[in-house]
């Protein structure tokens, strides 16, 4: 069985009057790909911010690889490869003097960055571009060459902060390959998003979070069968009503009674989302 990774104990972040974070505590595997997932506002940056070392939180304690990181913050930095929401890198620059000036500020030598930066660039298919200007690259090679960047010295654990939002659908499942291969090569992996079906396509645990407290927290798989397994839309005069059941058989029941009585019915799978509703009482 895996180490723990990441340990969290009892986060707490205010700012001002805001509450930001009450108390969240969570571990995530040795290994693991563990999706912090949340409406806007939720906390999830500020989580990410805290595990990082950007800001300090008003309480709680964190260890990674049982290192406490509060204090030992450089050991701790440097286990940690951080790809931020915003795309910071220097457009002027070409890809490769990105990486340069990163793997110089992580202290490594001119020859050891060479290396993994052709091993990362090949790895996200940018290698023909390296001495193009990151200014050239389109939004879904700057995404690549953001998490490319955070691994280049090689990390034990890989913070992502809505690695995929406002991406196009393609290229957003493009950017799910490459950290489930990020993920196969062993490093642990805490993502943050919005969207369901990620979370859903690439985790191996979630938890829900929902104005700075973990309100669920499992396996997408056991989330789902919670609920059932067969979910029937009814249209009403009252709006969208969902009802779960354990099996197809029953679902096909009531669908065929509810379609008797003039509704409007679609029976689907079980997805995430409907668990997300379920113990958030609202929509993501
Ligand atoms: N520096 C700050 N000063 C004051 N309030 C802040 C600060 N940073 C975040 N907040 C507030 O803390 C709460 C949590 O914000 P956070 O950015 O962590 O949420 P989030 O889940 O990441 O949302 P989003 O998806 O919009 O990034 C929000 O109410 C936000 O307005």
């Amino acid at each position: 069985m895996a180490g723990l990774a990441v340990r969290i104990e009892s986060l707490v972040k205010e700012y001002g009057r805001l509450r930001a974070l009450d108390g969240v505590s969570f571990e995530i595997r040795e290994g693991e790909l563990f999706a912090l997932l949340g409406p806007n506002g939720a906390g999830k940056t500020t989580t990410i911010r805290i595990l990082s070392g950007l800001t300090r939180p008003t309480a709680g304690r964190v260890w990674f690889f049982e290192k406490d990181i509060f204090r030992e913050s450089l050991a701790a930095k440097r286990m940690v490869g951080l790809v931020p929401q915003a795309v910071n890198l220097d457009l002027e620059l070409t890809l490769w003097e990105n990486l340069l000036i990163h793997g110089l500020l992580f202290g490594m030598s001119r020859r050891a960055i060479a290396q993994r930066a052709e091993e990362l660039l090949r790895f996200a298919e940018l290698w023909e571009r390296r001495n193009q200007r990151v200014r050239t690259l389109s939004g879904g090679m700057k995404r690549r060459l953001l998490i490319i960047r955070a691994l280049l010295h090689a990390p034990r654990i890989l913070f992502m902060d809505e690695p995929t939002v406002g991406l196009d659908p393609h290229i957003r499942r493009r950017l799910w390959g490459l950290i489930k291969q990020i993920q196969t090569k062993g490093t642990t992996i805490l993502l943050t998003t919005h969207y369901i079906e990620e979370a859903e396509f690439l985790a191996d645990r979630v938890a829900f979070l929902d104005r700075g407290r973990i309100v669920a927290l499992d396996t997408p798989q056991n989330f789902i069968q919670t609920l059932g397994e067969v979910a029937v839309d009814v249209v009403t005069s009252e709006g969208l009503k969902t009802y779960y059941f354990r099996n197809r058989g029953e679902a096909e029941r009531e669908a065929m009674k509810l379609s008797k009585q003039g509704e409007s019915v679609t029976l689907r799978r079980i997805n995430l989302e409907d668990a997300f509703i379920h113990f958030t009482g609202r929509k993501v």
